[in-house]
């Protein structure tokens, strides 16, 4: 039995006596797990119910308190966009399971089938002030260190569209699965004129390998279900109305691996990575400002913002 004491910079582990107590106390010295900064104390979480931690309604969150897996659903239409509410959100929420020392798997989706998530509200960057910008960009890099550096088993069941932040949330989790049919999935940035962040590239390179992905951000591409599955962009593909039930299923397959072994080997893998965003956060942070202010990006972001208007 375990259960988590959050501080600033790290997170350090309580133990109560059990066999691999020293193993875990070990393990979160060394690996610095979870998010970076200093965690507020939530709510537990109850089986079933609207989110605990928020006033809004904008992520639901239900678990079933038996096998210990939790479903996340991002609820902000029409196209579940990430704005600041929604990341501070779905931080809140994704540190909140990973203090609930009964919480063992999250699975992540769209409580509106056809949509996964938009990616970045791009309201929230468009002629706003640089300090706005910032503080967003901020916002966004620390629900992706709660969601990348977790200990559970994360599940992106895909049910829609996912282009941009969608797909990097989508990246940030250990497996996906994706709706059979005329979604896509990608990191389409460049077309925004915009340029993904070293961190977001690093993880599709991780995922699809150098060659591949170097390609499809350079052009922004926007893959269908089909081309991401040969591609290897995610793992799994299912008619739209299964995704749910077949991510649950895996999630039980991948819960046959003990829990500790399990995490151990993903964080020796992902440390390298949350600690350069975690050494870089402030530079990370003045590139996004400086970019996103650009007049010659707030053009193009216009003139998208018109696109999809018209569509
Ligand atoms: C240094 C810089 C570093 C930057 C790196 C940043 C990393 C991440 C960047 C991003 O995520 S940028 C956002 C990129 N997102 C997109 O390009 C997706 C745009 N949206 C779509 O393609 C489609 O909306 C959809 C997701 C395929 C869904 O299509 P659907 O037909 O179902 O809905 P729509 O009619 O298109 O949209 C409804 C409504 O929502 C508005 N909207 C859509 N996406 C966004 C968004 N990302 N932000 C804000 N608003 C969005 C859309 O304009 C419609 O509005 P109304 O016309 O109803 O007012």
């Amino acid at each position: 039995m375990y259960s988590f004491i959050l501080g600033n910079e790290s997170i350090k582990m309580a133990l109560s006596v059990s066999a691999g107590g020293r193993v875990w106390r070990k393990f979160f010295k060394t690996f610095n797990f979870g998010p970076n900064s200093a965690l507020k104390r939530f709510p537990t979480c109850t089986a079933n119910g609207r989110l605990y931690s928020s006033s809004s309604d904008n992520v639901l969150v239900s678990k079933d308190e038996k096998s210990g897996i939790a479903t996340v659903r991002m609820n902000n239409p029409p196209v579940n966009s990430l704005n600041s509410a929604m990341l501070v959100s779905l931080r809140s929420c994704f540190e909140e399971l990973e203090n609930d020392k009964s919480c063992r798997a999250l699975i992540l989706t769209s409580q509106k089938p056809k949509v996964f998530c938009a990616g970045l509200d791009i309201l929230e960057i468009y002629r706003k002030s640089p300090d706005y910008v910032a503080q967003f960009w901020e916002k966004l890099q620390d629900m992706w260190l709660s969601l990348y550096g977790s200990r559970l088993v994360t599940m992106a069941a895909i049910n829609g569209h996912s282009p941009a932040g969608g797909c990097l949330l989508s990246l940030a989790c250990d497996y996906r699965i994706m709706a059979e049919g005329k979604f896509t999935i990608g990191l389409n940035e460049t077309q925004l004129d915009l340029v993904a962040p070293f961190w977001l590239r690093q993880t599709m390179v991780d995922v699809i390998g150098y060659r591949q992905a170097e390609m499809a951000l350079m052009i922004g591409a926007l893959y269908t279900s089909n081309k991401a599955l040969q591609l290897g962009l995610v793992d799994k593909l299912a008619p739209i109305e299964d995704v749910q039930t077949v991510a649950e299923e895996e999630v039980k397959n991948w819960l046959k691996i003990p829990d500790q072994a399990r995490a151990i080997t993903k964080m020796a893998s992902r440390k390298p990575l949350l600690d350069e965003l975690r050494k870089r956060k402030q530079e990370d942070i003045q590139t996004f400002r400086d970019e996103t202010t650009r007049e010659s990006v707030q053009i193009s972001i216009q003139q998208y913002l018109e696109k999809l208007k018209a569509k």
